[in-house]
């Protein structure tokens, strides 16, 4: 089964994770935020691994660090955000080092980054053909009519009806969920070993949505890239990802190398919490429960779990202690001092 047959049943998911070498490696990565008077982590000592062709999840409610952790590995941080601890290794070699040099020499071939919103990536006084075929030129060194031709063929890799005549559009011609496709063709112009994607399907339609990630899915299959995927839904990890990382107020809560196994065993009470908040996942008929109270703004993170005061397994020693991430079976990591399943969680063999 390809990842392009999955269905977007959880049951449909795979149940080992595919064994390529690391190409993302994420270690104890830290990203503080200048809020005038003070600095706040809004990442703290985040890890997690990408292995080539593999599709990772990156799940959490809004301001837990989803996208500043994707714009840490891009190299494309606001001004006043800054990585402040840990490294982040592309194909072994650290993307921080060097000033952002190689990052930056990469990005757009190595590593590309869709955002959530096309309107504002895509330039509105180019045609979107030259826009796909702007990357090409530039880094594979492409003549003006081969990327031309090669635009319009990744127009229609990405599913853009009729390319040749579409590619003379300007991107305000274009539905929001063809702008999408043209912002994805221009992101895997140049055949990245990795996809960033910043919740790419929050301002579509559902059908639309599930149009592209279906695409993303083909991309994978037809480029073998690996996807780093960033979303509040856990319904499109169901439907995209092989591995999952849960963050919380900018920390790892969970890691899974087994999909399947932490939707049915969820060992960090937030990542139960957020399954049981998910419609879709396991049919109609669930019920769901929001999770009761907000997640911490950034100026206002507690100590010790940042999930405690919302954790119906609290203790004292959660509101004091620094719960470190640590394993609690094979491919599974959980930052917890009283995990729902303790070592009963089962994964595959
Ligand atoms: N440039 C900035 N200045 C001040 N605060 C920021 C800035 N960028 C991010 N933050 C804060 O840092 C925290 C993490 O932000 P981030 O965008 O990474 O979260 P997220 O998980 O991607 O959330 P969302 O799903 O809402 O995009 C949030 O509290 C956010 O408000």
């Amino acid at each position: 089964m390809t990842a392009h047959d999955r269905g977007p049943q959880l049951v449909d998911g795979p149940l080992a994770a595919p064994v390529g070498d690391p190409l993302l490696e994420v270690i104890d990565l830290s990203v503080a935020v200048d809020l005038g008077d003070r600095r706040e982590l809004a990442v703290d000592r985040v890890s997690f691994t990408v292995a080539a062709g593999e599709a990772r999840g990156l799940v959490g409610e809004s301001g837990s660090g989803k996208s500043l952790t994707l714009r840490a590995i891009m190299g494309l941080l606001p001004t006043n955000v800054t990585v402040t601890g840990g490294q982040i290794l592309f194909q072994g070699r650290d993307l921080l080092a060097d000033g952002g040099r190689w990052q930056q020499q990469i990005r757009g071939t190595g590593i590309t980054m869709i955002f959530q919103e096309p309107a504002v990536a895509l330039n509105p006084v180019l045609r979107v053909g030259d826009q796909v075929a702007d990357g090409l030129r530039e880094h594979r060194g492409l003549s003006r009519r081969a990327a031309r031709e090669q635009a319009v063929r990744l127009l229609e890799l990405v599913g853009v009806p009729d390319p040749g005549r579409r590619a003379n559009a300007y991107p305000h011609e274009l539905s929001g969920g063809l702008r999408q496709r043209v912002m994805i063709a221009a992101g895997v112009s140049c055949e990245p070993e990795l996809i960033l994607c910043d919740e790419p399907t929050t301002a579509l339609d559902v059908t639309i949505q599930d149009q592209i990630l279906r695409l993303f899915a083909h991309l994978r299959d037809e480029l073998g890239a690996a996807l780093l995927y960033v979303t509040h839904d856990l319904a499109v990890v169901a439907q995209l990802c092989d591995t999952i990382s849960v963050l919380y107020a900018g920390r790892v809560m969970e890691d899974g190398q087994h999909l399947q196994s932490v939707f049915e065993h969820p060992a960090h009470p937030y990542t139960g919490a957020l399954l049981a908040a998910t419609p879709q996942i396991d049919g109609p008929v669930r019920r769901l429960e929001a999770i009761p109270g907000a997640a911490p703004a950034l100026a206002d993170r507690p100590a010790g779990c940042p999930f405690h005061d919302r954790c119906p397994r609290a203790t004292e020693e959660c509101r004091q202690t620094d719960v470190p991430v640590e394993p609690i079976a094979a491919g599974r990591l959980v930052a917890c001092l009283h995990p729902l399943l303790g070592s009963e969680v089962e994964v595959p063999s």
